[in-house]
């Protein structure tokens, strides 16, 4: 086979695509996809050195990361995040090591508890909330969203809503941490050395992290004596905090100590509400360009349930909405690029030479646009979850279609462990969307046209969510409006609940510039800025070997001197090219 015995210097046998500069700072995962149509569905790209392979088809991810999975299931280095694969603060990042074996086993036991035990109806609980606020203030869609997605996974964590808002501060922060487009360093992997001093990316990770962990500690701080009063909430922290008091010795060392869980749960909480908003936005976009799908939904929801707002309880006879959940997540990947896997080792897949250190990406977005498996793939079709026609079909409708197993959620040892939230969250929030308001487009008051709405325009982070476009809610009935309001009554935390996890100890943090305003004009002020960073970037021809540092594993002030002055000087230069590009200090 062709490339079989190559050394790992000589990669040719994977077709070699563009440079660095080639992709798009904005939806990188079309351009990408654009690229495996050309280059086929397994094809690599170099990136300062190291290899990038992007797979587009789910039947080589699963031959590779799945099947393969005891060399296939490590993590990259991310260059703005250096000990991502080490420290364990974030089990989705970390390497394939004994902490990482350790935590996903507890997240792992942490989520079946829950899912057990139903995730305790916060789910539905604060679905209630977010559907009447969706009805008082529909265009303000985004805010509501955000909350529901992060008050359902605060209260899941740690039993209470309230860390909500300063878990979304610091979660969209890692987000752009992490994210390629989200900060310079994880593209130009050089700029990893610089200085704190000299690094706004460091400065303001460094800034972030502080306030995540004094959060993360004031939250295990309140359940613990929750615990002891006898009025802790369930939740992912209380059942582990628990397993310490069990009478059986091996019980009690079985998960490890707290403070790894305390990461672990955090990490739990910064996913979930990290990623579910995105498939929520999506369902609203998908209405706007599909009402006959939404008319479909509807008029299941009422033969099925009659005036009733769906359940978590009424899943096996609503298999529409299961296939509405599933296409939104096929039609728009909430991460359209997937996560990166790393491999461990040289290996040969179908004649291509794949060799050590390579950074595997499962490219989600091209995954659900195969024809094969997919007919007609652009459209938004959940039929094809739920006619024997097509190729995706299974029996029987109580359970199919469902999340698990779902290529969205990844491979093999790494899959997603949040499936259980995903799929209630979902369910509850599409449904209750659906029974409550009819979503339409908006139409201009004096001509009476529909005001267009976009049709694929996503945020350029790992996680893609929908550009902000209008829509009406329309109530579907004055009883809907009232049932509303019942329900918002009934969801309401008495006032002053959960008074003892003090709060105003994070608002002088969330009130500096380090993390901006999280309003749509800071972030497009930001995402600005960086385009043109990464213009200026892609103008400087000079051969980016020179300012690579000798050693990979090289520290701040490892560099030597020359190399150092470089790469110093090329960075303030472009800094000062771009004004306001210190706005991320
Ligand atoms: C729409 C929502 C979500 C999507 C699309 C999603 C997708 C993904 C993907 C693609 C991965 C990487 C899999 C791989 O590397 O092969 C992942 C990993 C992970 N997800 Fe999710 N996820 C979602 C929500 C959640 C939630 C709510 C939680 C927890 C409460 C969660 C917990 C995790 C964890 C712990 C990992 C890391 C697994 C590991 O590295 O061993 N996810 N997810």
């Amino acid at each position: 086979m062709p490339g079989l015995e190559r050394p790992a210097d000589h990669v040719s046998g994977l077709p070699l695509i563009g440079r660095v500069h080639d992709v798009p700072v904005n939806a990188s995962w079309l351009k990408f996809y654009e690229w495996s149509k050309k280059y086929g569905p397994i094809y690599r790209m170099e990136i300062f050195g190291t290899v990038h392979v992007w797979i587009s088809s789910e039947a080589i991810a699963r031959e590779l990361l799945s099947k393969r999975g005891a060399i296939y299931s490590d993590r990259p280095l991310i260059p703005n995040l250096p000990d991502n694969r080490t420290s364990g603060d974030y089990l989705a990042l970390l390497g394939r090591t004994e902490t990482w074996k350790r935590q996903r086993k507890l997240c792992n036991h942490l989520m079946h508890v829950s899912a057990m035990a139903s995730l305790y109806s916060y789910p539905t609980h604060e679905r209630d909330r977010f559907l009447y606020h969706m009805y008082r203030d529909p265009g303000n869609y985004l805010e509501w969203i955000e909350q529901f997605t992060s008050r359902t996974v605060s209260r899941l964590s740690w039993g209470t809503p309230r860390p909500a808002q300063v878990l979304r501060h610091t979660t969209f922060g890692l987000l752009e941490t992490i994210s390629p487009s989200g900060a310079l360093p994880n593209v130009v992997s050089f700029l990893r050395h610089l200085p704190a001093a000299l690094s706004p990316w460091k400065k303001k990770e460094r800034a972030r992290h502080a306030l995540e962990d004094r959060l993360f500690h004031a939250n295990v701080g309140f359940v613990a004596q929750r615990l002891v009063a006898g009025s802790a909430r369930p939740s992912f922290i209380r059942t582990f905090l628990e397993t310490k008091s069990s009478a059986d010795t091996r019980e009690r060392a079985r998960w490890g100590d707290q403070d790894e869980a305390m990461h672990v749960v955090g990490l739990m909480a910064i996913a979930g509400a990290l990623t579910i908003g995105s498939p929520i936005q999506s369902y609203l976009l998908a209405m706007c360009h599909y009402p006959e799908w939404q008319k479909a939904l509807q008029d299941q929801l009422d033969e099925e349930l009659g005036d009733r707002c769906p359940q978590w309880e009424d899943r096996e006879r609503l298999p529409l909405l299961r296939a509405v959940v599933k296409e939104v997540i096929r039609w728009r990947p909430p991460v359209p690029t997937g996560i990166p896997h790393a491999v461990e080792q040289d290996d040969v897949y179908n004649g291509y030479f794949i060799p050590a250190g390579a950074t595997i990406h499962a490219l989600e977005w091209g995954i659900t646009r195969d024809e094969t498996m997919y007919p007609d793939a652009e459209t938004f079709n959940p039929a094809r979850w739920l006619d024997p026609a097509y190729p995706t079909y299974r029996e029987p409708l109580t359970q199919h279609p469902n999340l698990s197993g779902f290529s969205q959620f990844g491979f093999g040892r790494r899959t997603c462990q949040g499936i259980p939230v995903v799929e209630q969250d979902l369910f509850l929030t599409m449904g209750g969307l659906a029974w409550a308001f009819t979503i339409r487009k908006k139409r201009d008051p004096v001509t009476g046209t529909e005001i267009p709405v976009h049709w694929n325009d996503y945020t350029p982070l790992l996680i893609a969510k929908p550009a902000r476009f209008p829509f009406d809610a329309v109530p579907r009935s004055p009883d809907r409006i009232d049932r509303m309001r019942e329900m918002y009554d009934a969801a309401r935390d008495p006032p002053g609940a959960d008074a003892d996890l003090d709060l105003t100890q994070f608002q002088p943090d969330l009130g500096s510039r380090v993390f901006g305003d999280l309003g749509a004009d800071a972030d497009a002020d930001n995402a600005e800025i960086k385009e043109r960073l990464w213009a200026e970037l892609a103008a400087d021809d000079s051969p980016s070997s020179v300012l690579t540092p000798q050693s990979d594993s090289a520290e701040d002030g490892d560099l030597e001197a020359g190399t150092w002055g470089r790469v110093v000087s090329k960075v303030a230069a472009m800094m000062a090219r771009v004004p306001g590009a210190w706005i991320f200090d």
